[in-house]
Parts: structure tokens; sequence; C-alpha cells
């Protein structure tokens, strides 16, 4: 398998070692236009505006962003002025604030000459590990759909449903959601995806479809409401999505809907399974559903979709017009709901204990 197709760079760095390349998530599927940051700002916009988007590319972009703050002001005053700029950028995505904290604690301490060259090399460490650690998420999450392939007698494909975003386009590379789903269909284990739309910015049926027709892994688009009654009718098999923050109790922040399908997956006895890199685990927070900030967007995504026009072009429209709309993000699903939580160490419980037990030197540290 050329698994360089799923390490797709999301963002890098161009050749001239300062200047930083990102796909324009907004223009997916409709165009594929890679845009170049090369200021704070830059870097600013494109997070706040979800050019780039999914938590643990959230964090690598802001890593980029403080190299560039510093490739044009090394000074401590521009490390607290890029730091709280690129925070205030998207409050809930951990990842975001896990990479900032990690480039101010290794640049801080050096001479202003080194901080640049410093803060561009932490950044595509910390990219270079997106991948692979996406890349161990991958499988063990394949195990865990191969177990699902034989527990039906590997008589059909395994009916898998995922909410938002959590593939490749979400990270640096792989994914963490789709890492596994993508490993499966690579292996030869058959797989059928209900890619939830996910409404209001799309982005199950805007970028989700688009990684499963690169993939060429079988799917089919559903309207968000449409999940339960697969479950209910023993549509699904099990349930895989992603997290822009777990709490130290297992709670689960995700795209808004992620608690409406956990809730209707208990209710139907069918496995959901939460996919993340340790950076996406906040232990600082004892419990998700009471802290976890949720991050309000502008009720214009509720209100207006793009779309492709009859004669080719694209044009965002109004479908909602003169009442109020509101856009909370992201909800918390409690950990009680999650059968397990795939990451790069393993699969644990979606508790304080299953978390300590995969990672006993975090829990330990803070
Ligand atoms: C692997 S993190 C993916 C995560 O991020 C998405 O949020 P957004 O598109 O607003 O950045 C969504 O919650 C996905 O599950």
């Amino acid at each position: 398998m050329d698994e360089s197709r799923f390490t797709r760079r999301t963002v890098w760095l161009e050749a001239d070692g300062r200047t930083v390349g990102i796909l324009d998530q907004t223009r997916l599927p409709f165009e594929t236009v890679d845009v170049r940051l090369t200021s704070l700002s830059d870097a600013e916009t494109a997070i706040r505006d979800m050019l780039v988007r999914g938590a643990p590319l959230i964090g690598a972009v802001g890593a980029y962003g403080m190299a560039l703050a510093l490739a044009e002001d090394p000074s401590d005053a521009m490390i607290a002025t890029a730091y709280d700029r690129l925070f205030a950028t998207r409050p809930t995505a951990i990842n975001l604030r896990w990479a900032l904290d990690d480039l101010r604690e290794r640049v801080a301490p050096l001479p202003e000459a080194a901080r640049a060259d410093a803060a561009y090399a932490r950044a595509r460490e910390i990219s270079d590990e997106d991948v692979a650690i996406n890349r161990a998420i991958g499988e063990n999450a394949f195990r865990l759909i191969e177990a699902r392939y034989e527990a039906i007698g590997r008589s059909r494909p395994v009916e898998i449903l995922t909410h938002c975003n959590a593939g490749f386009l979400a990270t640096v590379g792989w994914g963490t959601a789709l890492a596994g789903i993508f490993l499966a269909h690579a292996r030869g284990i058959p797989v059928h995806v209900w890619v939830d739309e996910t409404r209001p910015r799309s982005q199950g049926a805007y970028l989700t479809a688009w990684e499963m027709r690169w993939a060429g892994v079988p799917h089919t688009v559903i309207a968000d409401n449409a999940g339960g009654h697969l479950m209910q009718h023993g549509r699904v098999d099990m349930c895989i999505v992603g997290t822009d923050r777990v709490a130290a109790n297992g709670d689960v922040c995700n795209k808004i809907g992620t608690y409406l399908k956990a809730l209707a997956a208990h209710d139907n006895g069918v496995p959901f399974y939460v996919a993340l890199p340790y950076p996406t685990i906040d232990w600082r927070i004892a419990d998700g559903v009471r802290d976890i900030p949720i991050e309000e967007r502008s009720a214009t995504e509720v209100t207006v979709v793009r779309g492709r026009l009859p004669d080719g072009g694209i044009a965002d429209v109004t479908v909602i017009e003169d009442s109020p709309a509101a856009n909370p993000a992201f909800d918390v699903t409690p950990g009680r709901l999650v059968t397990g939580l795939i990451t790069e160490r393993g699969v644990c419980a979606a508790s304080a204990e299953g978390l300590r037990g995969l990672y006993p030197e975090r829990a330990a540290a803070e």
C-alpha cells in the first residue's frame, strides 16, 4: 500500500524554510487550493476561519504560527503576543494550547537569534510526530474493526458510522478516527462508512466523503439525524469518531451532534469508540461535561451554505432568513457512553483509571 496517500501534507514548510503551506479546507470538496502563510496574522486567520481545522492540525499550525511570529520578531514580548493571539483563535481543541505551551517552553530560554530556527524545527517535529502517532492509532483501530469482521463471520462489510471529519484532513497525516478504516480497506477487510454530513460546516459531507473517495472506501453520506434510525435497525456495527479534547475523567468533547450519536449507540448496544492522540488529553480538567469550553461560532455558518451552481460555479447561499440562529460548535459526551478510547498506546476505558493506565507518567506530571 502506498502509505503516502494518507500523509498528504495538510500543512508543510516551503523550500525557503520559512513559508508555511496549507491546504485551504474551506474550498473543499469543490476546489483544491493551497495557501501560503508568511506571518503570525496569516496563521491566526487560517485557524480562526477554519482554512485548517481538526485538533491535531490546529496544534501543528499553531506551532508554525509561533515560528512565523518569531521570524518577524524574536523578542519575549512577541512570544507572549503570539501565544495569546493564536490561543484566542479557537478555544476548544486542547492541541492548540498543548502546542503553544510546548513552543513557549522550548524557545523562551534561548537567545533571541536562535528562537525562530528552534521554533520551526519543533513545529516540524510536532507535525512528524502527529503522523506517526496517528499511524499507531490506526493499527489499534484496525484491530477493533478486524475483530468486528470476525464477529460477524466475515459475512459482509463492517458498517461504521463516523461524525464530522477526523481523517487526514484533521491532522498532519492519517487522521485519527479514519486511520483504522483506511488500513482495513487497504488490507482487504470490507468496510462501509456512514458519513454524517455534520451540519452546519458539513465537515462530513465536504471532507470525510472527499477522503473516502480519495481512498476508494465505500461510503454513504447521511443526514445527521439518520444515524439513530440506522443503529435502531441494526445497520451500524460500530461508531468511530475523533475528539478535540478528552478530560481527565474520560469525558469526550467533539463536534456538535456527537453526544446524540453516543446516546443512540448506547440505547442500541452499538460500540462507540473515540480515537485520539495523547496531546488531545487535558489532564487539567477533571469533569469534561462541566468544564470544557465550547466554541460558539457565527450564526452565518448555520444560515449560509456553500455549494456548486448548475453552471459549475461555487456560491454561498442563504438558506435561513430573518430568524436568529445559534451555533455551538462542540458538545461533550460523558465517558460512560464511550466504549473505548483508541490511542497510539492502545485502547482504554473512557475513565480516569483507563487514561492513567495508558499514560501513568503524564497523569502523575499534571
Ligand atoms: C482529529 S480532531 C477532529 C475533530 O475536529 C473537528 O472540529 P473542527 O472541524 O471544528 O476543527 C471535529 O470535532 C472532529 O471530530
